[in-house]
This record gives structure tokens, sequence and C-alpha cells, in this order.
């Protein structure tokens, strides 16, 4: 890896910009990956905020998803947010019709889950790493139903019905929110990632 890492943000769809902004104001280096050329020159890779029937169904036709997988298994650190942690949950529920995911994390996923009680919300949640808490953006948000043995959770809802449900997880080099922390203007859950990939977190 070169000094500073370059990450990629998978731009098939969702908010590509707002996710490069963040990390680009860490000091990081960013690449939009569209291709499996452009996979292969990246460190690290970013998942958007978005739509993940419509990821899943890009990601297929531009012959994605297996080197997408391959690099995970390799060890390339990635990052989902809300559509993007459903792309790097081994299993999902809810999900469109043979809707695929890339996986990694050993986590059941719902799609959709806040949605059933209010489509978007905020609150402060405790995120563990992080020093005070952080200002969560939750849009047609997914949550975790549960997670395996080698996922650690950071963070959970804090209030109303869905209290206690998972929406912040981490195995080893793989980090997922429900959230969007690429919306806020808070850049310490870029910074976390950023740390997981230089190897210092
Ligand atoms: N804001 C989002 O990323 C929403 C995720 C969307 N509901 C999905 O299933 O992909």
């Amino acid at each position: 890896m070169a000094a500073v890492p370059t990450i990629g943000v998978l731009a098939l769809q969702g908010d590509v910009r707002e996710h490069r902004r963040a990390l680009e104001s860490c000091g990081a280096s960013t690449e939009s990956v569209r291709r499996p050329e452009e996979l292969e020159r990246v460190d690290a890779i970013v998942i958007p905020g978005g739509e993940s029937t419509t990821m899943w169904r890009l990601a297929r036709t531009f012959e994605l998803l297996e080197p997408l997988r391959k690099r995970i298994e390799q060890g390339m650190p990635a990052y989902g947010s809300c559509a993007g942690m459903i792309m790097l949950a081994d299993r999902i529920s809810d999900g469109a019709e043979g809707q695929e995911t890339i996986g990694g994390i050993d986590m059941l996923v719902r799609r959709n889950a806040f949605g059933r009680q209010v489509d978007s919300f905020e609150e402060d949640i405790h995120v563990t790493g992080l020093d005070a808490p952080y200002h969560a953006v939750f849009i047609r948000a997914p949550w975790v139903e549960s997670v395996g043995g080698d996922a650690e959770v950071l963070g959970r809802a804090e209030s109303g019905d869905a209290a206690g449900r998972i929406v912040a997880v981490r195995q080893g080099h793989l980090l997922a929110t429900s959230f969007h922390p690429e919306l806020t203007g808070d850049a310490r859950i870029h910074r976390l990632f950023l740390d997981m990939v230089k190897g210092t977190q």
C-alpha cells in the first residue's frame, strides 16, 4: 500500500460525492469505482447509502460482485453505510426477489426495518471508539437483527420502539452503519474507517 492509501467509493448508485467529500476532509485520497480495473487500483472501499436492490443489480451488470467478494475475502477494508451495510451483510431479510449481497460481515440485516415505524429520523447514539455521542441520520434504514461470533456491535439505537436495535457493526477490516455519517459533517466515522485502513484501529 502506498504511504497515503487510496479509498475507492463504489459509484454505481447512491451518495458517492458526499462520501468522497467526507473522506477527503480527513486527508484521504479517493477514487470512484465502477469497473473491476478501478477496483484493482484502490486499497479500500466505501459502499454508500442509496438503494441496495439497484446497487446489487448494477454490481452484477458491471461484473463487480465477484471481484468485490474476492478483494474483501483477501482482506481489503470496506465500510458500508445504510444500503452499503446491506451489501456487506452475509444474510438479509426483506430483500427483493433473488437479491444478493457482497457479504463479509456475519450478520442478518433487515431492510427498511425502521421504515415500518417512521421513514427517517435522527438521534444521538453512543458508538464504541468515539469520544462523544454521534448524531446519526437514518433514512429508510436497515437494522441488524443478529450478529455472529466474529462481529462486534459498536452501536445501538437508543430511543423509541427501536431502542436496542443494532446500527453499527465491525468485523475485523469491515465496518457497517445503518446511518449516514456522510450527510452530517461529522467525520469521526470516516476517520475510524481510515484508521482501520492504516491498521491503527
Ligand atoms: N438510505 C439508504 O441507503 C436506504 C437503504 C434502502 N432502504 C435499501 O434497501 O437499500
